[in-house]
């Protein structure tokens, strides 16, 4: 099959990214269709997603480069599948990434299903990743732009799903995306990258979650000395090894969340850089996703955050849905993120951080 012959839907946000990733992929050669998907409805009196004026740079780029260009809505998936389990996780005191789940059950699923029902042969967006093909079907690579990689988010895509996907933008760095851009002038050339989760967007993340959730104040104690350190606002807006609007302060250092009580609804506090409560040895994960086969155990990297260094690890798959996954020592690994496994450059996998151990000794961040 020639590109000539081959549809690709992209992805388009209105951005800079998805519009190079179309005019790219129109160079190439294919037959390229723009859709722009609608998820959060900015009518909504908490959203801020701007979609409308969103739509409108994507109906720009789309006149531009000449290709047609939908939109379509995915409002009720989106508040069923990515909203939801948002919610679900803040109300157990965990730190969930929505932008991991928005992946798995929007844009490679809700939204590639519609491109192939459309009749596409792929779908294409504008994030910074690579997929190859070779003897054993597909791997994810990271995207050479260390960093704009975000084969973190990717994790939990599957064999089926990657070999359904483009990805142009991979092997560029972003400093060439931009002048990309401009060398085609497209209309988005100059557009601010967005940041944040798209239904936050920049606004006040406490207030946001508080639309939502009813907060509920507690005490705040020291784990330490069992002293008390004042009042917290609802255990939900605080995430562990987090050091920020703690609003207490005083000598021997600053502050970090080391633990919550559901049950009490206590947030426990330590005072210190690098506190040994904060500090693990190894956790166990669920939701395993494996983009090829792997051994029963095997050493290799992992992020257990999106911006941080690789930590070597050592994995073992302990059943059907859950790995265990040991290292020397790591701070603040909070249950809900994603733990992503890599081998060099290529993803292995990744899965849900459940809980945490040092040493063997499970670490109370949620009693
Ligand atoms: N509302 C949307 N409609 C269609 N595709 C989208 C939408 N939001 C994101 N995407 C796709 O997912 C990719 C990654 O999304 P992300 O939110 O990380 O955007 P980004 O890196 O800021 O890219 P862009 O500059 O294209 O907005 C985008 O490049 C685009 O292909």
């Amino acid at each position: 099959m020639t590109n000539k012959d081959t549809t690709v839907v992209v992805g388009m946000s209105g951005g800079v990214d998805s519009s190079v990733t179309a005019k790219l992929l129109l160079e190439e050669g294919y037959n390229v269709v723009g859709i722009f998907m609608k998820n959060w409805d900015d009518t909504d009196e908490f959203g801020v997603c701007t979609a409308t004026n969103d739509y409108e740079d994507v109906r720009l780029v789309a006149e531009e480069i000449g290709i047609p260009y939908y939109s379509v809505n995915f409002e009720k998936e989106y508040h069923d599948r990515v909203f939801q389990y948002f919610l679900d996780e803040y109300k157990k005191g965990r730190t969930p990434n929505p932008d991991v789940m928005c992946n798995k059950e929007i844009k490679f699923k809700a939204f590639l299903d519609h491109a192939m029902k459309l009749g596409a042969d792929y779908v294409a967006t504008g994030h910074y990743a690579r997929v190859i093909h070779d003897e054993n079907g597909v791997q994810m690579l990271r995207g050479v732009d260390n960093n704009k990689d975000q084969t973190y988010f990717l994790n939990q895509l599957t064999q089926e799903q990657l070999s359904r996907t483009l990805f142009p933008l991979g092997h560029l760095e972003k400093p060439e995306v931009r002048e990309l851009a401009h060398k085609y002038d497209l209309a988005t050339k100059d557009k601010k990258d967005s940041t944040g989760i798209c239904f936050i967007g920049e606004r006040d993340f406490k207030e946001f979650l508080s639309n939502y959730l009813p907060a509920n104040p507690g005490r705040m104690i020291n784990m330490e000395t069992g002293e008390d350190k004042g009042r917290h606002d609802g255990l939900m807006y605080y995430t562990i090894g987090q050091r920020q609007g703690l609003g207490i302060g005083g000598d021997g250092g600053p502050y970090f969340v080391a633990g919550k009580n559901l049950e009490t609804n206590e947030l426990y506090v330590v005072q210190g850089d690098n506190h040994e409560a904060l500090i693990s040895t190894s956790l166990i994960a669920s939701e395993v996703n494996f983009i090829n086969p792997v051994a029963d155990s095997f050493d290799c990297t992992a992020k257990f955050r999106y911006r941080q260094k690789d930590v070597p690890v050592s994995v073992k798959v302990l059943g059907e849905d859950q790995i265990e996954v040991s290292y020397d020592s790591a701070s603040a690994v909070t249950p809900g993120q994603a733990v992503v496994l890599y081998d060099g450059d290529t993803v292995i996998g990744g899965a849900t951080i459940d809980k945490v151990f040092r040493n063997g000794e499970e670490l109370e961040y949620l009693a």
